[in-house]
């Protein structure tokens, strides 16, 4: 029986990826990750790592990050507490959507979650306190192979819902893309 109710959303290989919550009397039980499941989204190898994060302030943004291949991965982002606005980014060179972004609201009411290809930028604005996010990873972290866009990039123009309340140093550091940025393989 199916624990997920999975959309495809205009950018080519990203889903949302809505929990089904079987409840009872007592709360729910909610699936994270189902390999046969998400195989059908082209998530072929095992979860190489699973981070947690809590963001305090309503209109944090932490993004937007990649990793270069051969470290490029797949994510699974799922909100767990709270609600956010998720922004994906199509950085992969061969792509007709290349360098547009999409953006979903995922909260943990309605269990849902987005599927991330490999090849693609992954930020998040929290649209209230205390959100807390749980990540499956198809690669490990590795910081030597990760790298990230500025959040207000010109070519991208995003449109984050709320004031900008928190961003990290690092973030708010990385360079406007250059006139002939081509994107990043896919694996
Ligand atoms: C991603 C990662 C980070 N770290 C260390 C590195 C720093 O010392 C600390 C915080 O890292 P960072 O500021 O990059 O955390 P976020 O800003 O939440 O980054 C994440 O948020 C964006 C939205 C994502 O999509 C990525 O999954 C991830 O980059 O954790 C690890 O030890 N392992 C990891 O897998």
């Amino acid at each position: 029986m199916s624990r997920f109710n999975i959309t495809d959303l205009p950018l080519e290989g990203v889903k949302k990826v809505e929990r089904q919550l079987l409840g009872d009397e007592r709360g729910f039980l909610s699936r994270i990750f189902c390999a046969s499941e998400l195989a059908t989204c082209g998530w072929h190898g095992p979860v190489a790592q699973i981070n947690h994060t809590f963001t305090a302030k309503k209109g944090t943004v932490r993004g937007l990050h990649f990793q270069h291949a051969p470290f490029s991965e797949m994510k699974l982002v799922s909100c767990l507490k709270g609600h956010i606005w998720d922004v994906v980014v199509d950085l992969r060179a061969d792509s007709p959507t290349f360098l547009q972004w999409y953006g979903e609201t995922l909260s943990s009411e309605d269990g849902s979650g987005l599927l991330i290809p490999e090849g693609f930028a992954h930020g998040f604005q929290t649209l209230c306190d205390d959100v807390e996010l749980l990540y499956c990873h198809s690669a490990a972290y590795e910081p030597n192979a990760e790298a990230g866009i500025n959040i207000f990039e010109p070519r991208l123009a995003i449109n984050w819902p709320l004031p900008v309340s928190e961003c990290s140093a690092r973030d708010q550091a990385f360079p406007p893309l250059d006139v002939e940025y081509s994107g990043v393989a896919r694996k």
